[in-house]
């Protein structure tokens, strides 16, 4: 689809590093007609536009705003499960594995109905979106029709997403399972093929490999899923040491493993091309193993503490030069929002500061980086997506937010964020991080196509 040519201009602020905000505020940015960014202008004062994009079209920011880079969770929320969305909030006081029997696995079989998984998935792109996820790493359920539906979905709404099919093929319930190994490897790769004909050059959706977990895949399962994993290239998505009655069980379960990462790595799973959610209980052996495989983890806070799973030790995973993004992991996160879920990230590292000591408090930029670059590394994407740069696609979101105009004597404000004047750029980027939510996402783009928009986006 041909984009207009267009110069986005007012206040930008992305992730320069870990730990530094880079904020231009008087800035344009071009992207071409073909969604990728051409140029940068970080002050337009001392720089004129390149020729020949005088009559470009131009795309404002209103008083306090400023343009940011798309959420990369995993969406990117790195880690988000696309048909628990209705249970999103509700789970009692459960923990993994009754939550799993109790909530989970019934909700997932109704999608064996396409026109309910049609109705939910369809709300859960518009709501990510909404939130500013323009990168979504989705897991859908064992149906082949519904997880094709899903990507289809993405793709029509514009969302990039990694759209994976569940295996599961032991310890699930009767109702709710992969019948045999063949079954479950011929359906993956029926969803793989999908895709490739849908978006053969993973423009917008990629195929994403999806064991459940370790608990629900046999052994032989998970070797024929590394088998192919390395035959296609294709990227792989699962869970790991998520909560202590699960790695006991997993201890029981491959005692030849020496450990839960030992069991992905003896079935060729542990590769730069797998994200591994949770990781809140890894030995220090384990940490070793993920570094030196180059595997990758997506936090996921929110779900951590709703099911009592513990407090990821991210600085820890971070000094071990793992890289990390975050994930809603909804519905055990009770939040699509990528916003809420930085919140949490820096939360949850207060509690194991109290614990640890002072090093383990995450800060605003780097909950802000985890969310964009990290998670942009996490699957793979960051020549493409995380932060503008001349090249990348604009993935990105604009944020309203309407304050105090002492000139007008006007006080109006977009969502709960309050503005009154004083507030130096990093303080702004904070109250919208703290404060903030879906209504200060005015709009949304990906690949420069305009996939979201609410009535504060005069574009
Ligand atoms: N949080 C979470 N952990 C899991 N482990 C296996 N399946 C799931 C799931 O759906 N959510
Ligand atoms: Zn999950």
């Amino acid at each position: 689809m041909a984009l207009d040519k267009t110069i986005y201009i007012g206040a930008f602020v992305h992730c320069a590093t870990l730990t530094e905000l880079e904020i231009c505020t008087g800035g344009s940015i071009g992207v071409g007609d073909d969604g990728k960014i051409a140029f940068v202008i970080k002050d337009r004062n001392s720089e004129s536009l390149p020729a020949g994009w005088e009559a470009a079209r131009e795309v404002k920011i209103k008083d306090h705003g400023f343009f940011f880079p798309g959420f990369i969770g995993i969406v990117s929320d790195t880690h988000i499960h696309a048909p628990q969305y209705p249970n999103a909030g509700v789970f009692g006081k459960s923990t993994l594995l009754d939550w799993l029997n109790t909530y989970t696995f019934p909700l997932e079989s109704s999608f064996s109905d396409l026109a309910n998984a049609g109705r939910i998935y369809k709300r859960v792109v518009s709501r990510t979106l909404s939130h500013g996820t323009t990168t979504a790493c989705y897991y859908a359920t064992v149906h082949v029709p519904a997880t094709n539906l899903l990507a289809d979905i993405c793709k029509e709404k514009g969302q990039r997403a990694f759209v994976g099919r569940v295996c599961m093929d032991q310890m699930s319930p009767d109702y709710y399972r992969d019948e045999s190994v063949d079954s479950a490897i011929e359906a993956s790769r029926a969803c793989i093929q999908h895709v490739k004909e849908i978006d053969p050059g993973n423009d917008i959706i990629t195929s994403i490999i999806t064991p459940r977990f370790a608990l629900s895949c046999s052994t032989e399962a998970m070797k024929r899923l590394g088998d192919l994993h390395r035959e296609t290239g294709v990227p792989c998505q699962t869970h790991i040491s998520e909560n202590p009655k699960e790695i006991e069980l997993v201890r029981e379960v491959f005692p030849e493993c020496s450990s839960y990462a030992d069991v992905y790595d003896k079935a060729g799973l542990l590769t730069p091309k797998m994200i591994l959610a949770h990781a809140v209980h890894l030995s220090k052996d384990e940490r070793a193993l993920i570094k030196k495989r180059e595997t990758k983890i997506s936090h996921c806070p929110a779900s951590n503490t709703a099911l009592t799973s513990g407090a990821a030790k991210v600085r820890e995973l971070m000094n071990d030069g793992i890289t990390v993004g975050l994930g809603t992991d909804v519905s055990g996160g009770y939040t699509p929002s990528m916003l809420a879920e930085a919140r949490e990230a820096i939360f949850t590292s207060r509690h194991r500061a109290m614990l640890d000591g002072d090093e383990a408090k995450l800060s605003t930029e780097e909950v802000l980086y985890l969310a964009t670059r990290g998670g942009a590394k996490v699957v793979g994407l960051e020549e493409r997506i995380g932060g503008f740069e001349v090249g990348k696609d604009w993935d990105a979101q604009m944020v309203s937010i309407v304050g105090v105009d002492s000139s007008l004597d006007l006080y109006q404000t977009v969502g709960p964020v309050e503005i009154f004047g004083g507030e130096s750029w990093d303080d702004k980027v904070a109250k919208w991080l703290y404060t903030g939510d879906d209504r200060n996402t005015a709009a949304v783009w990906v690949k420069g196509r305009l996939v979201h928009k609410t009535s504060n986006f005069e574009g």
